[in-house]
């Protein structure tokens, strides 16, 4: 019956034309840079740049990378602590949680990425606000 067409066809990531998410960021390279230019936003943003002060800045972006991309469909695991964790003792405000968010807005603005995978990516992200927050 069905069995012959649907099985195949439908365990392959993609077989129809519209791109997924994880394929309009530009897949893991493209996501290393996007976060490779949010880096460097931060690093020049004084409302959270204190916040980042000796951090392991390779392991912060295969980190962010790698979560980036498993949470836009791509292949990629995510090997960081959980959220709550990481953010633990920052007392990160709203303004500086809404500050990063603008960085990464901007980044994907540099890399071209469509406003519309920009709000998917973004709508991905706000369940970990609460997290992050320590809410
Ligand atoms: C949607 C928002 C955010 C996401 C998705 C996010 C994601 C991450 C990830 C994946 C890590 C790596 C954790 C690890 O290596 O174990 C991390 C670490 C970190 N985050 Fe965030 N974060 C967000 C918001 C923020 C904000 C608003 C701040 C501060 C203003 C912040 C400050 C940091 C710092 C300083 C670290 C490094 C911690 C360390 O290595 O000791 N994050 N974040």
């Amino acid at each position: 019956g069905c069995q012959v067409l649907s099985t195949p066809l439908a365990t392959e990531p993609n077989s129809n034309t519209e791109p997924t998410l994880y394929q309009q960021l530009g897949e893991r390279a493209g996501l290393a840079e996007i976060v490779e230019d949010l880096l460097y936003l931060i690093v020049d943003d004084k409302r959270i740049n204190h916040q980042f002060k000796g951090i392991n800045v390779a392991q912060f972006h295969r980190h962010l990378t790698d979560q980036l991309c498993q949470l836009s469909g791509g292949p990629c695991t995510y090997s960081g602590r959980p959220m709550r964790k990481a953010h633990a003792d920052m007392a990160i405000t709203e303004t500086q949680f809404n500050a990063l968010a603008e960085n990464l807005i901007l980044a994907m603005e540099q890399n071209g990425i469509s406003t519309g995978a920009q709000n998917r990516l973004l709508k991905r992200l706000i369940p970990m606000h609460p997290d992050i927050r320590n809410l």
